[in-house]
């Protein structure tokens, strides 16, 4: 199967997407040879095969958080713009000051923030300044007004004031012409008022990746209708639409697909003419009844995944008319442990946010575990008194310990010996925002 830049399915979406680059048959395979691929290879793989597959868009600032940036961003105005006070106080030129506890005389007007003083403050003269005013002409340092006697006419106060004192230099925060923020930066609330407050107004973004979720399976039944014996609830596909929207992605329900290849088939159709991503649940194994691999089997483009990570060994990779598909294991907790630590990554760089890393911290554990070589683990966890306690099943389909935790404990590849004490690292879930 060849997927060449002219026979890249077109995006339902719009005609300025960006189209993905080539993509190669092989683009999931392992090197040969090998069986269980530890967690950073797997990690490394993804991170050389994927590339940001879409386009872009400039939108107004206020429209803009918690988008991609596609460009870097320079600062059009130095913040602050120019020298102001940052104090209520009153303002002169330190170098004119008398010996000896000063008096001086007070000019008339005073600055204020957006009500600037038009003229020049005299040597040996001092004026009233409001928190935020540029500093007028003649002023280079301001006392604050708790420091001060003052009449109509005149103040005084102690000596010992140093030059500048209660100043901001212009552009000692940002200076025009800075890169403030770099391409691939995810836009947070913070970012947008460093943006306006330096000068601009729209700015250059990715369009949101489009992540479509299917969960598989025939004893799957939706929430709130009635289930009969040997059937359970959905409770994959909430939890990962809601995850993709936490990521900043635009979403779309595949809905539940049953145990059958004709349906999943045409799921899979859908979600690559209309999104960027495919995640599947279930049916990720070898089984007879793992659909999920058999199709990305067919399609000559699929890698079973044995990644050496408990939970979640079986992940099926593959490429869907051009869209990668993520077969996630069906187990809830292998199901989002491995949306985290792999799909989280892969859809970052999709999504021209570049290589994702969660950042976690070293913090004494509150268990006692015997880990074996070989693998790495996750835990569900929580910080509970400064220490990491871990929940109290490492079972798969506990969901309950997926909402009891507040992230997760990530346990080397190598064997490890925890009793009450011993460092582990925790990544908290909102590491993987
Ligand atoms: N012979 C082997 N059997 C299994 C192996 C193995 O290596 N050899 N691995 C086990 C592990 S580990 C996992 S994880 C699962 C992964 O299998 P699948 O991805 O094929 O998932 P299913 O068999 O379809 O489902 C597993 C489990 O999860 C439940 N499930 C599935 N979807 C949902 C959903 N949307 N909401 C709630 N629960 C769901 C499903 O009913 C099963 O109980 O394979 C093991 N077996
Ligand atoms: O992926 Mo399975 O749920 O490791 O246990």
């Amino acid at each position: 199967m060849g997927l060449g830049p002219e026979d890249t399915p077109n995006r339902a979406a719009g005609a300025d997407r960006l189209q993905p680059p080539p993509l190669r048959d092989d683009c999931f395979a392992l090197p040969a040879g090998v069986d269980w691929t530890p967690v950073d290879d797997a990690l490394a793989l993804l991170r050389d095969r994927l590339h940001p597959v879409v386009g872009h868009e400039v939108l107004p600032l206020m429209q803009a958080q918690g988008r991609v940036l596609a460009e870097d961003v320079i600062a059009r105005r130095s913040n602050p713009p120019q020298p102001n006070t940052a104090v209520d106080g009153y303002g002169f030129a330190h170098a004119t000051l008398p010996p000896g506890d000063p008096v001086l005389p007070l000019v008339q007007g005073r600055a204020a923030a957006g009500g600037p003083f038009d003229g020049a403050v005299p040597p040996g003269h001092a004026i009233r300044v409001l928190t935020g005013a540029a500093l007028p002409d003649g002023v280079d340092t301001v006392i604050l007004q708790e420091d001060v006697t003052a009449s109509e006419t005149e103040i005084a106060f102690r000596s010992g004031i140093r030059p500048g004192a209660n100043t901001r230099n212009a552009g000692e925060d940002v200076a025009e012409g800075d890169t403030i923020l770099s391409t691939g930066r995810t836009l947070t609330p913070a970012d947008l008022a460093l943006v306006s407050a330096t000068g601009l107004s729209d700015l250059p973004v990715h369009h949101r990746l489009r992540v479509a979720v299917i969960s598989t399976g025939d004893e799957l039944v939706e929430p709130g209708t009635p289930a009969a014996p040997g059937q359970i609830f959905d409770a994959n596909r909430p939890m990962l639409l809601a995850l993709a929207r936490q990521f900043g992605f635009d979403t779309l329900d595949l809905g539940r697909i049953p145990d059958d290849r004709t349906a999943l088939r045409a799921a899979f159709d859908r979600g690559a003419q209309q999104a960027d991503l495919i995640l599947t649940s279930g049916g990720a194994s070898a089984g007879d009844e793992d659909h999920v691999s058999a199709l990305l089997n067919e399609t000559g483009a699929m890698a079973e995944w044995r990644i050496a990570v408990k939970p979640g060994r079986p992940l099926a990779l593959g490429m869907w008319a051009g869209t990668p598909v993520f077969g996630l294991p069906g187990n809830p907790v292998a199901a989002l442990v491995c949306t985290l630590i792999f799909a989280r990554p892969a859809m970052a760089r999709l999504a021209g946010a570049g290589w994702h890393r969660p950042q976690g911290f070293t913090l004494p554990a509150a268990f006692t575990k015997t880990k074996k070589p070989g693998r790495r683990e996750y835990l569900r966890a929580r910080i509970r008194d400064g220490r990491a306690e871990a929940f109290k099943s490492e079972g798969s389909g506990r969901i309950s310990g997926l909402s009891w935790a507040d992230g997760l404990i990530e346990l080397p590849d190598g064997p490890l010996e925890i009793t009450p004490g011993t460092p582990v690292t925790f990544l908290p879930f909102t590491s993987f925002l």
